[in-house]
C-alpha cells in the first residue's frame, strides 16, 4: 500500500504505474450504492472496507453482495459451477467491515464515500476523515447532484479531492463519470480515471457542474414524467409502457425512481431547486414529496410509486 507519496506522485505516469496506486479501498455508505462498489472493487481484486453506522446494515450489505456476486457468476461461471463459487469466496475475502470509517482510512489509498445526499453531513465526515488519513489517500465522493468542491471544502486535500459517480446496479452499469473539480491535480484525475478502468468501467471525464452529464439530463426527465402525471395527463405504467416501447429504455421513469430511491431523488431535485428556484425543470413535486414523508422511498422499502415484493 501507500504506493503514491507527495514526492513520487510526479513520476505516475504510465498506466501500469497509476493503476497500482490504488490496493486498498474504503467504501463508506453499505446501501445501495456503497454495496455495489464495493462489491466491483472487491471483485477485481482490491482490498475493500466498507464503512456503515451500524453492524445490522453491515450484514444487510454483505448478505447483499453475495446475492449479486452469485447472480453474475450463474452466468460466467455457468459452464463450471465450482469456479463460480470459488470466485464468490475469494470476492468476499475482499472485504472486511468496519463502523469505524476514521480508524481504517489510516491504511487505505482510496476513500469512495457513499452515504447520504447531504452536504452537511458529507462535509463533517471527511472533515473527520481528513485528520485520520495518510497524505497520499485520495477522497472520492459518489454524490449524485453536490458540487465536489463543496464536499471537499471541509478537507486540507483538495488537490487529491475528486468525484467518481458510479451508477445503478453498480456491477452491471459500465459507465462511471469522473469529477475534476477545479482544484483536483491531474494526477489524482488520471489515478482515478485509470482506477475506474481498473474495476471494468468505461469512465468519462466530467467538469463539477450540477449533475454531471447523465444525471443534469436524467433527474429532469424523470421529475418531468411525475409531474406529467400529476397533470394526469398518463397513468404512472401507460408513462412507464410509453418510455421503454417507445424510446427504447429498459425502465420507464417511475420504475427508475423506484429503483434509485424517492429519498435521493428528492435530495437532488430539492438542492438544485434552492440553488436555481426559477428553474421549471428543478420545481418540486407535491407527489414526491408525500410518498417519501410516507416512508415510500421506492424498492429499497418495498413501495415507493409502485408495491415491490
Ligand atoms: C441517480 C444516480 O446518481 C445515478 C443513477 O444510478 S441513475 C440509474 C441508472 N440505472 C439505470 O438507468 C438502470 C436501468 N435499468 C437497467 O439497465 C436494467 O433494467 C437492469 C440492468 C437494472 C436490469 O435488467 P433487466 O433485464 O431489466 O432485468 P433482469 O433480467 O433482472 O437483469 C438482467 C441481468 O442483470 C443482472 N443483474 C441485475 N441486477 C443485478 C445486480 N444488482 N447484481 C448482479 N446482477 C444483476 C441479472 O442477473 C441479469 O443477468 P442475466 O441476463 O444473465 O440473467
Ligand atoms: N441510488 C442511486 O441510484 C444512486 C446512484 C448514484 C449515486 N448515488 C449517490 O450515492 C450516495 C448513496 O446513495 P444510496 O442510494 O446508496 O443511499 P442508501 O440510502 O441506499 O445508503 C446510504 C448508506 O449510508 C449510510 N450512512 C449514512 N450516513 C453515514 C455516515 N456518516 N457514515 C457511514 N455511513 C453512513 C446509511 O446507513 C446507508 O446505509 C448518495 O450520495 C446518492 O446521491 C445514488
Amino acid at each position: 500500500m501507500a504506493f503514491i507519496t507527495r514526492q513520487n506522485i510526479r513520476s505516475l505516469s504510465s498506466s501500469a504505474a497509476l493503476r497500482a496506486a490504488i490496493k486498498h479501498v474504503t467504501v463508506i455508505g453499505g446501501g445501495l450504492m456503497g454495496a455495489g462498489i464495493a462489491q466491483v472493487a472487491a471483485s477485481t481484486g482490491h482490498s475493500v472496507v466498507l464503512v456503515d453506522t451500524s453492524e445490522d446494515i453491515l450484514k444487510k450489505a454483505t448478505k447483499g453482495i453475495e446475492a449479486s456476486l452469485k447472480r453474475v457468476v450463474k452466468k460466467k461461471f455457468a459452464e463450471k459451477p465450482e469456479d463460480g463459487e470459488a470466485f464468490v469466496q475469494k470476492v468476499l475475502k475482499n472485504i472486511s467491515t468496519s463502523t469505524d470509517a476514521a480508524s481504517v482510512v489510516q491504511g487505505t489509498d482510496l476513500v469512495v464515500e457513499a452515504i447520504v445526499e447531504n452536504l452537511k453531513v458529507k462535509q463533517d465526515l471527511f472533515g473527520a476523515l481528513d485528520k485520520a488519513a495518510p497524505q497520499h489517500t485520495i477522497f472520492t465522493s459518489n454524490t449524485s447532484s453536490l458540487p465536489i468542491a463543496d464536499i471537499a471544502s471541509s478537507t486540507a486535500r483538495l488537490d487529491r479531492f475528486g468525484g467518481l459517480h458510479f451508477f445503478n446496479p453498480v456491477p452491471m452499469m459500465k459507465l462511471v463519470e469522473v469529477i475534476k473539480a477545479p482544484a483536483t491535480s491531474q494526477q489524482t484525475f488520471d489515478v482515478l480515471l485509470e482506477f475506474s478502468k481498473a474495476l471494468g468501467k468505461h469512465p468519462v471525464s466530467c467538469k463539477d457542474t450540477p449533475g454531471f452529464i447523465v444525471n443534469r439530463l436524467l433527474v429532469p426527465y424523470m421529475l418531468e414524467a411525475v409531474r406529467l402525471h400529476e397533470r394526469g395527463h398518463g397513468s404512472k405504467e401507460d408513462i412507464d409502457v410509453a418510455m421503454k416501447l417507445g424510446a427504447g429504455y429498459p425502465m420507464g421513469p417511475f420504475e427508475l425512481l423506484d429503483y434509485v430511491g424517492l429519498d435521493t431523488s428528492k435530495f437532488i431535485i430539492d438542492g438544485w431547486h434552492e440553488k436555481d428556484p426559477d428553474n421549471p425543470l428543478f420545481a418540486p413535486s407535491p407527489l414526491l414529496n408525500k410518498l417519501v414523508a410516507e416512508g415510500k422511498l421506492g424498492k429499497k422499502t418495498g413501495e415507493g410509486f409502485y408495491k415491490h415484493k
